[in-house]
C-alpha cells in the first residue's frame, strides 16, 4: 500500500504539487492523468525519492519512505519511463539484469529471469538477449524497458508514459501484456499517461490532476458517472462516456439467455467492442463464446444500449 499524506512540492515560489493525499491499494493499478505540467511526474517521482517533497509523507506499506535509503528504494521499486532509458552499451540481457545483479542474484537465477521476461514480452530470448538497444525497434526497446523495471520482481512499479512512443497496435498489445503481468505478479502499479483510453483500459483507480492538485481519485465507473468538477468531465470527454462505460466491462458480463445467429463474440471482449461487432454485423444479437468455445448465451444491442445509459 502506498499512502501519499499531504504531499506538497515547491520549486522556488511555484507550488507544483499541492497537498495531495491518496492511498494506492496493493495489487492495483492507479493511473494519474491531467494536463501537461500538472505535476504528475513530480508526484510519482517522490515515491522513489528521485524528487523530495517540500512537506508531507509518503508511506510504503506503512513505512515512511525517507527512512529507506534512496538507493535501496530504487532497487525495490521498478521504474519505467518514456524513451525507456536503456543503457546503450549493454545488451538487452545485461540491461534487464541490472538490478538483479546489484541485488546479488546468482547467474542461473538472473538468466532464468531474463528469459522469462523476454518470453513474456514476446521477444525470443535466443534472438534478442545478446542484441544492443540500437538494434531494436522503438517498440521493442520500450518493452525491454518495462521488462528491466520488472526484473527484480518489485512489488511496486512506477511507470511514466511507458507506452507513449508506441504505435496504436503495439500500444494496445503492450497494455494487455502489462495487465497480464500485473495479474501474474500481483504488482502494485502507478502509471502516468496523457491517453484517456489507456487510463480507462488499465486503471483500477484514476487520479485526475490539475495545477498540482488531485481533483478526483475514483474508480473509472464512478468518475464517468459522477465527475467531481467540470474539468474532470471535460477531460473524460463527455461524448465518450457511454463508450467508456462499456469499455470497462466484458461481453461475458452482459450475457443474456437464449440463442442468436452469427459469429460468436468472445466473452473476454469488451462490451464496447461487442457493440461495435453487433453494429457491423447488422444483427440485433450475437452469440457469446467462452474461451473453450462453449456458447454462454447471447449479447444484444438492446442490452448493451441499456448498459451504456447513465446509471440511475
Ligand atoms: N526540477 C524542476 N525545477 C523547476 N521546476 C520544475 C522541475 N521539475 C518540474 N518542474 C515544474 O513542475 C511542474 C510540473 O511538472 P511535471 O513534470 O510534474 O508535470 P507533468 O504533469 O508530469 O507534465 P507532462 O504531462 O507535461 O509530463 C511544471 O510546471 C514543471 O515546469
Amino acid at each position: 500500500m502506498i499512502e501519499f499524506d499531504q504531499i506538497t512540492k515547491h520549486y522556488g515560489d511555484t507550488e507544483v504539487v499541492s497537498d495531495v493525499s491518496l492511498t494506492v491499494e496493493p495489487h492495483t493499478i492507479t493511473v494519474v492523468v491531467g494536463t501537461s505540467g500538472s505535476g504528475k511526474t513530480t508526484l510519482i517521482r517522490m515515491v522513489n525519492r528521485l524528487v523530495e517533497p517540500t512537506s508531507g509523507v509518503i508511506r510504503i506499506d506503512g513505512e515512511d519512505n525517507r527512512s529507506i535509503p534512496a538507493f535501496e528504494l530504487r532497487r525495490r521499486i521498478g521504474y519505467a519511463i518514456q524513451g525507456h532509458g536503456l543503457f546503450p552499451h549493454r545488451t538487452v540481457a545485461q540491461n534487464i539484469a541490472t538490478v538483479p545483479i546489484l541485488l546479488g542474484w546468482g547467474k542461473a537465477r538472473v538468466k532464468a529471469k531474463v528469459e522469462e521476461l523476454l518470453t513474456l514480452f514476446q521477444l525470443d530470448p535466443s534472438f534478442f538477449a545478446e542484441r544492443y538497444p540500437h538494434e531494436l525497434s522503438g517498440g521493442q526497446q520500450q518493452r525491454v524497458g518495462v521488462a528491466r523495471a520488472l526484473a527484480a520482481e518489485p512489488n511496486l512499479l512506477l511507470m511514466d508514459e511507458p507506452f507513449g512512443a508506441l504505435d496504436p497496435i503495439i500500444r494496445a498489445k503492450a497494455q494487455d501484456d502489462l495487465l497480464a503481468i500485473q495479474k501474474h505478479f500481483g504488482t502494485t502499479i502507478i502509471l502516468v499517461t496523457h491517453d484517456m483510453e489507456e487510463a480507462f483500459h488499465l486503471a483500477d483507480r484514476i487520479a485526475v490532476m490539475d495545477k498540482g492538485e488531485v481533483l478526483q481519485y475514483a474508480n473509472p465507473a464512478e468518475m464517468l458517472v459522477r465527475p467531481a468538477t467540470p474539468f474532470v468531465e471535460a477531460l473524460i470527454g463527455a461524448s465518450e462516456r457511454p463508450f467508456r462505460l462499456l469499455a470497462i466491462e466484458r461481453a461475458g458480463d452482459a450475457v443474456e439467455p437464449g440463442a442468436a445467429e452469427g459469429t460468436p463474440i468472445p466473452a473476454s471482449l469488451s462490451q464496447r467492442d461487442a457493440l461495435s461487432q453487433l453494429l457491423w454485423s447488422g444483427r440485433p444479437a450475437l452469440p457469446v463464446a467462452a474461451a473453450d468455445g462453449a456458447i454462454l448465451g447471447k449479447v444484444s444491442l438492446e442490452g448493451l444500449v441499456k448498459r451504456a445509459a447513465r446509471p440511475r
